[in-house]
């Protein structure tokens, strides 16, 4: 299978994995390893990064495992988001940021407006930059314009495991990109996650489908196949679809009966 490959980084692996709502440290722990996740996202402004006293997920891994990709999750603005990003780099974490400017509090979907904003200020800090955005093909191609590294068009809502909703829009955007499509927000099962791969995208981030599912651990082991298979059917080229049926065995030079 084929690698991703991110800004100046190549990783094997095209699941990324957030890191939040995980019954416990061990169970998150045992999850990420099976997932065979390379990059891990975090919320800075939620991971206690900065505050010693407190548990701290990340203390638990070996780092020099993963790429950490730090998300602006919390800002409102892109000052907000610049500023919190500028905190995840001063730390030593990564000069990679996932640019989260939610605009809505109900949908938690992202605010065009300020995400644009934020993603151009940071290009210009020297941030590689992978944005979190709506399914909207035109936005997706402003922020390609930009020069992102990678735009991250969500499936559905954060949160809720809807699944793909408009599986033409993300075609749309895969189609006219040139930098990595990672579907970001909503997948709800490992057939969702195999159906943004078979579309064609890059990779998959996801976070509640497995932090929260009966057995976590499970869960990321059948998202990391999921993701594998769907892949491995992309590059394999499905057959077309047909509305009338055609035999698969051959028809010609038959036996008389
Ligand atoms: C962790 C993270 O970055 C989330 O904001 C992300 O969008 C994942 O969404 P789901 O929890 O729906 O997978």
């Amino acid at each position: 299978m084929s690698m991703l490959k991110i800004g100046d980084k190549t990783f094997q692996s095209r699941l990324l994995l957030g890191t939040g709502k995980y019954p416990s440290f061990e169970i998150q722990k045992e999850a990420v390893r099976v997932s065979e996740a390379e990059i891990l996202t975090f919320a800075v402004r939620r991971m206690n990064v900065f505050e010693p006293s407190q548990p701290n997920f990340l203390e638990m891994l070996d780092l020099s495992k993963y790429t950490l990709l730090p998300n602006t999750a919390g800002a409102k603005t892109a000052e907000e988001a610049v500023r919190t990003a500028k905190l995840a780099k001063a730390s030593g974490l990564c000069d990679m940021v996932k640019v989260e400017i939610i605009g809505c509090d109900r949908s938690l979907l992202p605010d065009p407006v300020e995400t644009l904003k934020a993603s151009e200020m940071l290009l210009e800090e020297g941030f590689t930059v992978l944005t979190y955005t709506s399914d909207d093909v035109v936005l997706a191609r402003r922020l390609e314009e930009l020069g992102v590294h990678a735009v991250m068009p969500g499936a559905s809502p954060i949160g809720s495991g809807k699944g793909i909703l408009n599986p033409l829009n993300l075609k749309f955007i895969i189609e006219q990109s040139k930098v990595p499509v990672i579907i970001d927000a909503g997948i709800g099962s490992p057939k969702d996650a195999a159906y943004a791969m078979e579309l064609g995208a890059d990779a998959v981030l996801l976070n509640t489908a497995v932090s929260s599912a009966k057995d976590p651990v499970k869960m990321a082991e059948a998202m990391k196949l999921a993701i594998e298979a769907g892949r491995l059917g992309f590059e394999a080229g499905r057959i077309d679809e047909r509305d009338y049926a055609v035999a698969s065995s051959p028809t010609e030079g038959l036996l008389p009966t």
